[in-house]
């Protein structure tokens, strides 16, 4: 029997206002993803761990009013072979800059109804871009 692992993400969309999608691309990693990441033991909640991710991850403020649960999403996790990455996902508004920090290297906007030939991750490109085209 193979054992699944799970990893438990809170991840964000922020949409521009031509409705692009912002994407980020890890350090060493070559698919774009939602920022976001894992909740830390002293996070008080979801809309917590997403705004300490995004501060540190692109620089920018996030406004927890007006903050949209869009549900949980899960699919094979982009960077860890063997992990099912359970996602929380909420579309919420910040305030830029929304710059490559800390981990990560590259910023873009995707517009969700037409990808392109960008090399995206599963949970993001089967499950979260197709509810936002
Ligand atoms: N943040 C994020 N992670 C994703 C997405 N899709 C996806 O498969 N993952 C995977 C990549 C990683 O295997 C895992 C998340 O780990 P992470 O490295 O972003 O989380 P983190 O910043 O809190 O982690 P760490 O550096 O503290 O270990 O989930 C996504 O859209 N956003």
């Amino acid at each position: 029997m193979t054992i699944v692992k799970s990893i438990h993400i809170v991840a964000a969309v922020i949409r521009d206002e031509r409705g692009r999608v912002l994407m980020v691309r890890k350090r060493g990693a070559t698919v774009w993803q939602q920022p976001g990441g894992k909740r830390d033991a002293d996070d008080a909640d979801d809309l917590h761990t997403l705004a300490r991710e995004l501060h540190e991850e692109l620089g920018c403020a996030m406004q927890r009013e007006g903050a949209r649960w869009l549900g949980r999403f899960s699919a094979p996790a982009a960077n860890e072979p063997g992990h099912v990455v359970e996602a929380e996902v909420y579309e919420v508004a910040a305030e830029g800059p929304f710059e490559p920090r800390a981990e990560i290297e590259a910023v873009c906007w995707v517009d969700p109804a037409a990808p392109g030939e960008l090399l995206i991750a599963r949970l993001s490109r089967e499950e979260i871009l197709p509810r936002l085209a």
